[in-house]
């Protein structure tokens, strides 16, 4: 390997998107892994548990306690929440660059984050150095970013999907519906009855409907947009697919405008986010595997209400993929270094 690549770590590397930044990253041409920890599985060789990265990732796990990672030049988090935010402060005054794909980082307010997330937060301080990393809303920050918290998957496919109508300030801010649903990948690897196959095949329902943590993050990245605070509704639902995020989001229309025109021309340049013709339904399908998110705007019988589907793949720009997409912007890469993934299908 030549010495300027740059060293990558992942703390979680059994995880489901710890095993999709390693799908992505093996394939990566500026990269070396340098570590992947696993609590459970320090030592076994990556490829005796994930076949098909044999030939990809020739490293064994290491145990998260004995990893040394001041060596790493970038540090991926795919942990549960409230990991990250140990160790962060240590990696950074080491100069490691830190890519927290759980939300330890991304409620600014404090008191916020730890009535969502029921803990205390362990380096409140460093949340204001964190840039939120959606790529296309931060990319400037994200340039000299060193610590990232990745959006969460839901307020991923929300946010892309309202930011149109919210910088342009053609909707009423405070009537926001999001009505989304998941893949059982949504809820990670770990053993959960509600993830059994008996439990979440050929079943179908809302859950969190009184209130679910990405409440604050969506409506927090929305008010951004907006520049006021908005009034959200967000209802998840968990569908019997493994991946995928379908967002219907709707709103009342303030001014009379080309929607069309005005997404296709928000979205012009970003490789990432593919606004469909006119009349199109994106399908959960046609982003499996992809960093992609796909939308299409609607406003039905011409009326007063504007409606926006948002697909991703959880796993990829829900996750992994915009991970990778924030460190190639963070090293000066091409943002779809990597990244040039065509979707899976059937
Ligand atoms: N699944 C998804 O679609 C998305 C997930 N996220 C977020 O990404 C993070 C990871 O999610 P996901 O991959 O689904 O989760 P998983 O439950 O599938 O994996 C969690 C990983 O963290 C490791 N881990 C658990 N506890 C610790 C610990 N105390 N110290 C070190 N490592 C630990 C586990 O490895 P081991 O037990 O072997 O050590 C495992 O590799 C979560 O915060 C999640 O909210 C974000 C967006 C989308
Ligand atoms: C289907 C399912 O259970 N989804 C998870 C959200 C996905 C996730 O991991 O949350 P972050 O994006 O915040 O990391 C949930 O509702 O808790």
């Amino acid at each position: 390997m030549s010495l300027d690549k740059i060293k990558v770590g992942i703390v979680g590397g059994t995880g489901y998107t710890g095993v999709e930044l390693l799908r992505l990253l093996a394939i990566h041409p500026a990269i070396e892994l340098s570590a992947i920890t696993s609590r459970g599985e320090a030592g076994l060789p990556v490829a005796d548990m994930f076949p098909s990265l044999r030939g990809y990732v020739d490293l064994p796990f290491s145990d998260p306690a004995q990893a040394d990672l001041s060596g790493c030049d970038v540090v991926f988090f795919a942990t549960p929440n409230g990991i990250a935010m140990q160790q962060t402060a240590d990696l950074l005054d080491k100069g490691v660059r830190v890519i927290d794909l759980a939300a330890d980082f991304r409620i600014q307010d404090v008191a916020t984050w730890e009535k969502w997330y029921g803990m205390k937060h362990a380096c409140p301080d460093l949340i204001a150095k964190a840039v939120y990393g959606l790529p296309e809303v931060n990319r400037e920050k994200i340039r000299t970013a060193q610590l990232i918290a990745n959006p969460g998957c839901y307020p991923t496919a929300v946010q892309l999907g309202f930011l149109p109508l919210l910088e342009a300030g053609v909707i009423d801010e405070t009537l926001l519906i999001a009505d989304a649903k998941s893949g059982v990948s949504g809820a990670g690897r770990k053993a959960e009855v509600s993830a059994l196959f008996a439990e979440a095949g050929d079943n179908f329902k809302a859950y969190g409907v009184a209130g679910h943590r990405h409440l604050p993050e969506i409506s927090q990245g929305l008010a951004g947009m907006a520049n006021k605070p908005v009034g959200l509704t967000f209802v998840p639902h968990l569908t019997p697919l493994i991946r995928g995020i379908h967002a219907t989001l709707y709103a009342k229309l303030t001014k009379d405008i080309d929607l069309q025109h005005l997404f296709e021309s928000r979205y012009i340049k970003e490789r990432f986010v593919d606004v469909l013709p006119k009349g199109s339904h994106p399908e959960t399908r046609s982003v499996r595997g992809s960093n992609q998110c796909r939308i299409a705007v609607h406003r039905p019988q011409g009326g007063d209400t504007v409606v926006v589907l948002s697909v991703i793949d959880n796993l990829v720009k829900g996750a992994a993929g915009q991970a990778v997409q924030n460190m190639n912007i963070m090293f000066g890469l091409a943002e779809n270094t990597g990244l040039e993934v065509v979707p899976l299908l059937p």
